[in-house]
């Protein structure tokens, strides 16, 4: 009878694993029929939509979602929030030079004045001078507080003497003894361009104190009686708008009898911009405005002949055809400098852009340096590229780097590790799963008819495919960040949305991701940085901050540019802050935000340059405590491909940059590849994990492993306790042998029986392809088997709950009269399986206790108080029976039949003690099942093989040679 029906249920599962791989071809009738209408809908709308014009749609998101920092009177910024597009040329501030300053965070924040009112300027030159005069008399006033001030109070007398470089720069000394080797090194060269009346590009990584520099190198000019204007002249410094205060700020300590003044609507010059000008022109002071700022004064600021003109994060002129690039080449003067920790982020003419700013000519004609270099550097980039192709890019990068290392100074951060001693960072690429509503959603998408026309090399439809593209593409982003950020657009205006479930962490994969994050990192005392392209996601992520009662600070374009810096300082110096939020384009450039030691970048943006700066806003000079950033991908999406992109792109800027012999692993990708969903490989690895392979974080194998060492190392049980457990271990085996015997008597051991057919049962004859589930039975499985092979017999009880439950499920996919049946059948089974554990638990007391003292014993060796194994195991043996049971309860997620482990308080100590903070927070992720793979996204980007000796080298360097001559002759 029980045969029978197994063999009934077998053949249901058969015909359901059929039915299965039937239905996958057909996939879109599994697409829930909302999530499909949805997708349709929205595909309308979109049509009749402008794709850029969002920030309506976000503005009432916010509102609609009711954040109480959301107020109803903000002022409309079209800000740096492109929102899922490619990266564009745009200063953050475009339209908020006519708009008044507002903000939208109720949180007290002081404004940093600067110094384009005449009245306040003296008032804080006064208190300066005030200053130093009281610290000098060691009675300091407390008023304000300067490098020199400082330098004072540290008991230094030579405040004002100078340190004088070859050739007479004289740097206070003040300055010049809180630089670091590498920056001194820096000032020198500046010097060095300045008396060769060349520009140049300052390069140094993010953080390394780019600004320090410059600000050094401007107080010696100002201290040095040298060239035309008899000193420091009249200078331009050209920033975006969120560090224009930061700037002020640096100057009003390093340097502050210097006069630093803003020509923007925040600054504190009231009245005609010409005046401000003036003013700032006469008195030799810095005039600091933003790139937009350029386009709006640049008749004005072109009528005067300026000492310096400066680009802070210079990368904003990196496109020659924007407006801006083509103003700041306009200024007549030589001292031209740009400084930038992202010189190159895309392309190759990127950087003949810069070139052509502060060095012109040097990199030949636009069309020249194409040809001639940038043609067959990027095609020597591709991994399809022939070898001669290879050898000649090779060749020719070598000549670009040779060309422009004079006039392009940049340390990183590894090669100045020894003076400034940073931490650790610890950078992994998270591939998160998407939940069932995203990936139907996501299906669904594909199977537009807006998909479906991009792909359709004969479609009649009218608007350009770039267009149609783009809006699909950021429709795709929308879903694998939050299915309502796509959803939303369905709705009507004066819809209500649904309190309760919208924006819903549980909702995505990534926000689960964040959600856990968030929660281990609490305990653990970290402070966060959340960054996201886009700022309708930021209101979902404050909305869930608030339900949490998280204490966090935003920051994105309606933010008003005076009041950024200042909820900047607020963040670093108020602890009670856990996180800041921010948009990558907004919060993501220029600004210091070292008190926070992790960081999320919630979603990738096409430019890798974008996605770095982020991240170092926290790794940076200030940095106390290790940084760890996670970099969310959705496994398998477009976040993926987009990921692959920055990976090229990073190899072509480090080609140039760093190593001509770094080597490229991606091909070029098709429009069709960008719109799929991709499965899982057979090893359980997303495409980006597979094509990585030996970056990948296993963090499960680390675990395992070590505990495997701990625990070989660590038994070191007396041969009699040894003995004695055995024996016990003999015992238990033979009861259960005499128990079974009993209830099978004259039959075939059903045991062994029902074990046959549950391996039927789960591998069944390969009829079915793996399937993408939102939680991955892989990464889910890896740790178990690695946990099976540790606790064998204890994996068996959890088998055992598998098994019941196939069963179970047998009652749900018949039809009454064989449910009956297989109730009776259920029964029976219950009562052998009652009987089968009353033996096992037997073993799994054993097991469990053995288990237990392991992990004892691997706690009590990392005790530095251990006073001798011998006495602990005796301990423990003692107190075994206290700790034994382990129950199907303990298993907390789908799909993952997890084994929990017994643990006092101590072990649970213990335990924190041996693993690091990355190594927990990856634990639970993976075991939550959010997380599909991790990679070490530094080992990704540096990837730099050893280059091949090709034959046809020699023909290489011919070219490389004929590419130089080109470029010489075509600025003649
Ligand atoms: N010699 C120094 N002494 C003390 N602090 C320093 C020194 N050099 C840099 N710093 C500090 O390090 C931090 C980073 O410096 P800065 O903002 O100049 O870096 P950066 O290279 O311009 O970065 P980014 O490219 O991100 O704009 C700042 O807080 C700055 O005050």
């Amino acid at each position: 009878m029980v045969d029978i029906i197994i063999n009934k249920y077998l053949e249901t599962q058969l015909a359901l694993a059929k039915q299965k791989q039937e239905s996958k071809q057909e996939v879109a009738d599994l697409i829930s029929l909302k999530s499909k209408k949805a997708a349709e809908f929205i595909s309308k709308k979109q049509k009749h939509k402008n794709f850029q014009g969002n920030e309506d749609d976000c503005e009432q998101l916010e509102r609609k979602i009711s954040c109480p920092q959301a107020s109803t009177s903000v002022a409309k910024h079209s800000d740096e929030d492109s929102e899922y597009l490619p990266s564009c040329e745009e200063d953050e501030d475009v339209n908020i030079l006519s708009s008044a300053p507002t903000s939208r965070t109720k949180q007290n924040i002081k404004k940093i004045i600067d110094d384009g009112d005449t009245t306040l300027y003296n008032e804080r030159i006064d208190k300066w001078r005030n200053s130093v005069k009281s610290s000098i008399a060691g009675k300091y006033n407390g008023v304000c507080i300067s490098a020199d001030v400082q330098y004072i109070l540290d008991g230094n007398k030579d405040y004002e003497v100078t340190h004088e470089l070859q050739n007479g720069l004289c740097v206070p000394n003040y300055i010049w003894k809180q630089l670091y080797k590498y920056q001194r090194t820096g000032v020198k060269w500046l010097w060095e361009l300045h008396q060769v009346q060349s520009g140049g590009l300052l390069g140094d990584e993010m953080g390394l104190g780019k600004t320090v520099q410059i600000i050094a190198f401007i107080a010696g000019l100002s201290k040095t009686d040298s060239g035309s204007w008899g000193g420091l002249g009249p200078s331009i410094i050209v920033a975006p708008a969120t560090v224009i205060y930061q700037w002020v700020s640096h100057f009003h300590y390093w340097l502050p009898h210097l006069r630093v003044a803003v020509l923007h609507h925040s600054g504190s010059h009231i009245g005609n911009h010409n005046k401000l000008i003036r003013d700032i022109y006469s008195s030799h002071g810095i005039l600091l405005i933003t790139y937009a700022g350029v386009v709006k004064y640049i008749k004005d600021l072109l009528m005067k002949k300026w000492h310096y003109i400066i680009l802070d994060e210079g990368h904003k002129i990196r496109n020659p055809d924007t407006q801006v690039s083509k103003l700041v080449k306009k200024f007549d003067t030589p001292h031209k400098l740009l400084i930038t920790g992202s010189p190159m982020q895309n392309s190759l003419q990127e950087l003949w852009s810069l070139f052509d700013f502060m060095r012109p000519g040097l990199l030949g004609t636009y069309t020249a340096f194409m040809d001639h270099f940038a043609v067959p550097i990027t095609q020597g980039g591709y991994a399809n590229a022939t070898e001669y192709q290879e050898a000649t890019a090779l060749e020719i990068a070598k000549a670009l780097k040779a060309l422009i290392t004079p006039y392009m100074l940049r340390r990183t951060k590894a090669e100045v590790q020894e003076h400034i001693l940073l931490p650790e960072k610890n950078e992994q690429v998270l591939f998160c799963a998407l939940t069932k509503e995203q990936r139907d959603l996501y299906m669904g998408y594909l199977m537009t008819s807006t998909v479906r026309s991009i792909l359709d090399k004969d479609s009649k439809y009218g608007d350009p495919l770039r267009a149609r593209v783009l809006v699909a593409l950021s429709t795709l982003r929308k879903i694998c960040n939050h299915p309502d950020l796509y959803l939303y657009e369905a709705q009507e205006e004066n819809e209500e949305i649904d309190q309760e479930t919208f924006g819903l962490w549980k909702r995505s994969g990534k926000m689960s991701v964040v959600h856990s994050l968030l929660k281990i990192w609490l305990k653990q005392g970290h402070r966060t940085l959340i960054f996201s392209q886009s700022r309708a996601m930021l209101c979902l992520l404050e909305q869930h901050l608030q339900n949490h009662d998280f204490k966090y600070l935003k920051m994105d374009g309606s933010v008003s540019v005076s009041q950024r810096q200042s909820l900047i300082q607020t963040f670093n110096e108020n602890a009670e802050y856990l996180v800041f939020l921010a948009t990558t384009r907004v919060g993501g450039l220029g600004v210091n935000l070292t008190g926070a030691d992790r960081v999320i970048i919630y979603d990738p943006d096409w430019n890798p340059a974008t996605d770095n700066q982020a991240k170092e806003r926290a790794w940076r000079i200030g940095q106390q405590r290790d940084v760890t950033v996670y970099r969310l991908l959705s496994a398998g999406t477009i976040e993926e491909k987009i990921y692959q992109r920055q990976i090229f792109k990073n190899f072509l800027s480090n080609k140039i940059l760093i190593d001509p012999n770094q080597k490229n692993v991606l091909t070029t990708s098709t429009l069709q590849g960008l719109f799929t969903l991709e499965d899982l490989n057979c090893e359980g690895d997303t495409e980006t994990a597979a094509l990585f392979k030996h970056t990948k974080v296993s963090l499960s194998d680390k675990i395992s492993d070590k505990g495997k060492n701990n625990v070989s190392k660590s038994l070191s049980f007396t041969k009699r306790k040894l003995e004695e457990m055995r024996r016990k271990a003999k015992e238990i085996s033979k009861k259960i042998k005499r128990d079974l015997a009993i209830t099978s008597a004259g039959q075939e051991d059903p045991r062994e029986k029902y074990k046959k057919k549950r391996e039927s049962l789960l591998n069944p004859p390969k009829v079915e392809e793996p399937e993408m589930n939102v939680v991955d039975d892989r990464v889910t499985h890896t740790p178990f088997e690695n946990v099976l092979s540790e606790l064998d017999i204890v994996s068996k009880h959890t088998k055992k709950d598998y098994e019941e439950n196939l069963l179970k499920d047998v009652l749900n996919t018949q039809d009454k009269d064989e449910g009956k049946e297989l109730k009776e059948v259920l029964n029976k089974k219950d009562e052998e399986i009652e009987l089968r554990n009353k033996a096992e638990n037997e073993v799994i007391k054993s097991t469990s206790e053995s288990q237990y003292i392991e992990e004892t014993i691997i706690n009590a060796r990392n005790e530095k108080n251990l006073e001798s194994l011998e006495d602990n195991n005796d301990k423990i043996i003692k107190s075994k029976s206290r700790k034994r049971s382990y129950s199907s309860s303990d298993c907390e997620i789908e799909n993952l039949v997890k084994v929990k482990r017994v643990k006092t308080k101590k072990q649970k100590k213990e335990r924190g003690k041996k693993y690091s903070d990355d190594d927990y927070v990856l634990n639970k992720l993976f075991a939550k099942a959010t997380v599909k793979n991790a990679l070490h996204h530094d080992v990704v980007v540096g990837l730099a093989e050893k280059e091949k000796r090709h034959k046809i080298q020699v023909e290489a360097i011919k070219t490389a040679k004929k590419a130089v001559r080109a470029i010489k002759f075509s600025t003649k």
